[in-house]
């Protein structure tokens, strides 16, 4: 995988561009999270995919050049498989049953986002990916060069994450903080890019199936746990994520139940 991605932006531009994302899409080559013409887009080459459940991939997903749609077809398993196991984990932790998390994640929606970094000579002016919280359940991270980039908010202050060598990085999403009725927080985090090296991500997200309601598992929620998140139905919580700027966890936001009206 890590290998594949690279090749795939080593290509020509004009190669990239065979793939890339349609107006109204989301699927393809291109920035995503565009709303405006005054928006300053982050210093990045993006490269989306839906992989999981198979219904749900694009065209563009079989015009892949084969090495690297095998490679994706392969890891994207590989990571459902991991991805499963930790959220069943998480949820135990807190009392959640693992056939809870089944029946919301396991035929969830996984989609894909290779990232390129180019090193840009001024860094501090642009933002390779603008502060955000990840809308999955669960995002797995791939650092596929050892340039240093990710850093995550931790009371208020950012912290650069130093990729290990063989090592994922794992994130809790928005999904899963909704699902754990706030046990567990989505993090949110950044990138930053060097001038001098170019940096390349792979994350893999689960999020919860399209035709599922997503809301506070009942295996959280008792008369002492109240609620703070209001149930939507998962394919509503994703419109509403892509056709909105990065904005740190405010998204997440909006779902909170706030005053005892809203219940
Ligand atoms: O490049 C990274 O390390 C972070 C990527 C990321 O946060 C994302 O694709 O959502
Ligand atoms: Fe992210």
């Amino acid at each position: 995988m890590k290998h594949e991605s690279q090749a795939f932006f080593d290509l020509a531009l004009e190669e990239k561009n065979k793939f890339e994302r349609s107006p109204g899409d989301t699927d393809g080559f291109g920035q995503l999270f565009v709303v405006s013409d005054e928006q300053k887009l982050d210093w990045a080459d993006i490269f989306y995919l839906k992989t999981a459940p198979p219904y749900l991939r694009m065209p563009i997903f079989f015009k892949l050049p084969r090495s690297l749609r095998e490679a994706i077809e392969e890891y994207a398993e590989e990571i459902k498989e991991l991805t499963m196991k930790v959220l069943k984990m998480l949820g135990k932790a807190v009392g959640i049953k693992a056939e809870e998390v089944d029946n919301l994640f396991d035929k969830g929606m996984q989609s894909m986002r290779m990232n390129y970094y180019p090193p840009c000579p001024q860094p501090e002016l642009v933002m390779g990916l603008s502060p955000h919280s990840d809308a999955s359940a669960l995002t797995i991270l791939l650092q596929v060069n050892d340039t240093e980039g990710l850093q995550i908010r931790k009371n208020g202050i950012w912290i650069p994450i130093v990729p290990l060598p063989n090592a994922f990085i794992v994130n809790i999403g928005d999904a899963f903080e909704i699902f754990s009725n706030g046990i567990y927080r989505s993090i949110e985090h950044r990138s930053v890019v060097s001038s001098e090296k170019e940096r390349i991500s792979v994350a893999t997200f689960q999020s919860p199936r399209l035709d599922g309601e997503l809301g506070p598992a009942s295996t959280v929620v008792t008369a002492d746990n109240p609620p703070t998140f209001r149930k939507i139905g998962a394919a509503e919580f994703y419109r509403g994520f892509l056709t909105r700027e990065l904005v740190g966890k405010s998204y997440v936001d909006t779902m909170r139940i706030t005053t005892t009206e809203d219940v």
